[in-house]
C-alpha cells in the first residue's frame, strides 16, 4: 500500500473498488491468518483491512455495529446469554453491552490480532473488551460451537468478515446447524450477510439454508455503511422452533438513556424507526428472498 488512495478490490466484487485516501499507514502485519492493515483516511478516520478488505471505520462502523446488534437483541424480550462469532474488534461486544439484560457475553474470535490491533488503534470500538460479563475465546467458531451445550444461548451474533479466507466456513450449513443447536428455543441468531446489489446468489444459498435449518421466523435486513461495497450490507435474522419472534417490531427497545456510559457513548445510528425500516427491500431481492 504506497501513500496516496486505498482501494479495495477484491474478486468479491469484479470491476468496481470504493477508494479512501490515505494520511498514513499505522500497521501492517500477517497473522496466521490473514494480512492486517490500519491507516489514518482523509476523511474516515482509522480504517481497519484485512486482506485487503475494509472491515471498518471510525467514521461509519456505528452502522454495521450497532445493526448487526441491536436488530437481534431488541427483537427478543429478555436476552441474558450473548454469543459473538468473529467480531475480534470489539464494536459489537460495545454494543451487546449496552444491554442491561446481558448477564454473559462469549466471544469467539480465531485471529488474536485482530483484537490486539483493535485494542491498540480504535479504543472506543475495543472498549466493549472492557465489560466483565465479556469472555474472550481464541479460535475457530466452528470448534467453539461444537463443545456448546445444547440449547445455552439467547441470541447468537456472527460478525464475520467475507466467504474468503478464515470466515468461508461462517456461510455454510453445518456452521448454521451448530449455530441452531447452541440456541434455546425461541433464540435468535444476526449474521453479517453481504450486499444485495452484490451478492444474491450467496444470499440465496444463505436463506435457503437457514429456512431449512431455523423453524421460527427467517428474515433478511439490511442498512446503509458507505465503506462497505456497494455502500450497503445485510444480515440475516433467524429464530429457532419455540416462542416465536417478530423482528419486524422490536419488542425490546433500547432508549436513549439506558443504552450509553461514558465509555460507549449515545446510540449513533440504530432507533426504532430503523429498526423496522431495515427489513423492507427493494422488489428484485424480495423476489429471491420470500420465495427461497
Ligand atoms: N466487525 C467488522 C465488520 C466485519 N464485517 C464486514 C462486512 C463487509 C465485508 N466486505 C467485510 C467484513
Amino acid at each position: 500500500v504506497i501513500p496516496g488512495w486505498f482501494s479495495e478490490i477484491s474478486p468479491m466484487w469484479p470491476g468496481e473498488a470504493h477508494s479512501l485516501k490515505v494520511e498514513k499507514i499505522l500497521f501492517q502485519g500477517k497473522s496466521e491468518y490473514q494480512n492486517v492493515l490500519v491507516f489514518q483516511s482523509s476523511t474516515y478516520g482509522k480504517v481497519l483491512v484485512l486482506d485487503g478488505v475494509i472491515q471498518l471505520t471510525e467514521r461509519d462502523e456505528c452502522a454495521y455495529q450497532e445493526m448487526i446488534t441491536h436488530l437481534p437483541l431488541c427483537s427478543t424480550p429478555n436476552p441474558k446469554k450473548v454469543l459473538v462469532i468473529g467480531g475480534g474488534d470489539g464494536g459489537v461486544l460495545r454494543e451487546v453491552s449496552r444491554h442491561s439484560s446481558v448477564e454473559q457475553i462469549d466471544i469467539c474470535e480465531i485471529d488474536k490480532m485482530v483484537v490486539d490491533v483493535s485494542k491498540q488503534f480504535f479504543p472506543d470500538v475495543a472498549v466493549g473488551y472492557e465489560d466483565p460479563r465479556v469472555t474472550l475465546h481464541i479460535g475457530d467458531g466452528v470448534a467453539f460451537l461444537k463443545a456448546v451445550p445444547e440449547g445455552t444461548y439467547d441470541a447468537v451474533i456472527v460478525d464475520s468478515s467475507d466467504p474468503i479466507g478464515p470466515a468461508q466456513e461462517l456461510f455454510e450449513k453445518p456452521f448454521f446447524k451448530l449455530v441452531a443447536n447452541a440456541l434455546r428455543p425461541g433464540g435468535v441468531v444476526c449474521t453479517q450477510a453481504e450486499s444485495i446489489w452484490l451478492h444474491m446468489h450467496i444470499i440465496e444459498d444463505i436463506v435457503k439454508n437457514c429456512r431449512q435449518i431455523f423453524k421460527g421466523s427467517v428474515n433478511y435486513a439490511w442498512t446503509t455503511v458507505p465503506t462497505y461495497p456497494s455502500g450497503v450490507i445485510g444480515f440475516m435474522l433467524c429464530s429457532t422452533e419455540g416462542p416465536p419472534v417478530d423482528f419486524k417490531h422490536p419488542v425490546n427497545p433500547i432508549d436513549a438513556n439506558d443504552s450509553h456510559c461514558k465509555s460507549k457513548g449515545p446510540l449513533k445510528f440504530y432507533n426504532s424507526e430503523i429498526h423496522a425500516a431495515a427489513f423492507c427491500l427493494p422488489s428484485f431481492a424480495k423476489k429471491v428472498i420470500d420465495s427461497k
